[in-house]
């Protein structure tokens, strides 16, 4: 088992650069199989674990794959026959491999995906994707485990209002409906940047989309897409990582790539909070001061406040003054964090959706394990400032979404070490035998 190792008390100091956004080039590489012909080239492809995994789905169903970590380029050709079936081997590592039922079922007119179940953030149902399907003409059925689509000839464009905008069911449908025959119009729908970006690389595949991060996109559908060449933009969500990280070791960090309209409502709260933010040709730079204020925070669509910094933030309000409250709108069940920090003595309580924090606590280092990826680079933000070594586990989780997160820290100056049991076993054993 491999841990983190954090000892708090640096401050943080120099630059970041921030990869491609993992939420964006998972949908993208799902829709790279709709293209009937030709190759894409995907630049700025982060090296996650999801990644590989979202690579294993793609040649599982047939696509050639050939991906450059060096380069952080990858090709997709999808041209050949695709095969139906994403099985449960992948869909329970990722629950994002749920995206490409749109796009094997527009280009197939067959999709078995296996059905995803739930995970350490609530229930997550996919009922909004199969409305859809179900709205341009396929027929969906339920059984054994698997989600199965089908469609005599090509899907029907068609109106589809999204009772809550999904970030999963606006790309899902979206992919769908750009080889329908007709126009689809999807109202309410989610406006993420990883939405448009997804819009982007399909219309360059020769897909005829409009609206993309408003809250109507109108799909006009074309009878076949081509490969094409894109650039996946960067990750908002790790440049928020390390505005926080920055914030609560009271550092100077310039954050490179960070695009600050991608990320304005985590901006406008560090500065409720008094943390400088300065945006810069190169990025956004985030200065701490110490003394903090507490805010109230709730998780929103974009352009809210995102559920995928909550968190982390709750880190940062952990060491501000005063009370503050953080609710969780998006999510039913993304608190499982605040167990861990009140294993590092954090004054915080869940009272319904909401978390209250009575602060600043006093963090103390102590052994946590991340329960999902936000929450494991949260513990080790906390970590950053808690009094002693903080020691966190299930890096699993982590690694589905940062690349590199501890080298990051190490390069601006925190104390952080990545571990496993053999190398600290072999590193006791060999100070045992300098003291013998
Ligand atoms: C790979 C990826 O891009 N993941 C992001 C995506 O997840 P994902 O696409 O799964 O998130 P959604 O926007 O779909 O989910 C938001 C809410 O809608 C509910 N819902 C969703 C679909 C559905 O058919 N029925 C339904 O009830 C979900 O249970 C949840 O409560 O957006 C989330 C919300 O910004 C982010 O936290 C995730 O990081
Ligand atoms: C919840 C997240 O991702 P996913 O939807 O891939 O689980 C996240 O990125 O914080």
């Amino acid at each position: 088992m491999e841990k983190i190792i954090v000892r708090g008390g640096n401050k943080l100091q120099g630059s970041v650069k921030v990869e491609g956004a993992k939420n964006a080039v998972l949908p993208i590489l799902a829709a790279a199989l709709l293209a009937g012909k030709g190759k894409s080239t995907l630049l700025e492809v982060p090296a996650l674990s999801d990644v590989s995994t979202i690579n294993q789905v793609l040649t599982h169903l047939n696509a050639e794959v050939s991906y450059s970590k060096e380069e952080n380029k990858l090709i997709v050709d999808a041209s050949s026959d695709l095969a139906p079936e994403a099985p449960f081997e992948y869909v329970r590592k990722m629950r994002a491999s749920v995206q490409v039922m749109g796009p094997l079922l527009a280009r197939n007119g067959h999709a078995r995906v296996a059905l995803p179940g739930g995970c350490a953030i609530g229930s997550r149902p996919i009922d909004l994707h199969l409305k859809g399907f179900e709205a341009m003409g396929a027929e969906v059925n339920v059984g054994n485990g698997f989600i199965e689509a089908k469609t005599d000839g090509r899907l029907k464009g068609a109106k589809i209002y999204l009772d809550f905008p999904s970030v999963g069911a606006t790309e899902n449908i979206m992919a769908a409906a750009t080889l329908a025959e007709g126009t689809t119009v999807i109202e309410n729908c989610a406006k993420e940047p990883e939405i448009v970006d997804m819009a982007n690389y399909m219309n360059k595949m020769g897909a005829k989309i409009k609206g993309a991060g408003t809250d109507t996109i109108r799909i006009e559908g074309v009878e076949e897409l081509h490969g094409a060449e894109h650039t996946i933009i960067p990750d908002r969500i790790e440049a928020g990582t390390f505005m926080i990280a920055a914030a609560i070791t009271e550092g100077n960090v310039l954050i490179e790539n960070a695009v600050p309209e991608h990320s304005a409502s985590v901006i406008a709260k560090l500065k409720e909070m008094g943390v400088t933010v300065i945006e810069e040709d190169e990025g956004v730079r985030v200065i701490g001061h110490g003394d903090l204020k507490s805010v109230d925070i709730k998780t929103m669509p974009h352009p809210g406040f995102p559920t995928d910094m909550q968190s982390q933030m709750m880190a940062l309000m952990l060491t501000a003054n005063g009370t503050g409250v953080i609710t969780e709108t998006v999510f039913e069940n993304r608190f499982m964090h605040v167990e861990e920090f009140r294993r590092m003595n954090a004054n915080v309580k869940i009272e319904g959706r909401s978390t209250i924090m009575n602060g600043p606590s006093n963090l103390q280092g102590a052994e946590v394990a991340a329960t999902d990826l936000r929450a494991g680079a949260a513990l080790i933000l906390a970590g950053l400032v808690a009094d002693g070594y903080t020691q966190v586990t299930e890096l699993k989780h982590l690694d589905r979404g940062y690349v590199n997160f501890h080298e990051k820290l190490v390069a601006l100056g925190a104390n952080v070490e990545r571990v496993s049991e053999e190398t600290e076993a072999r590193a006791e054993a060999a100070a045992t035998a300098a003291r013998v």
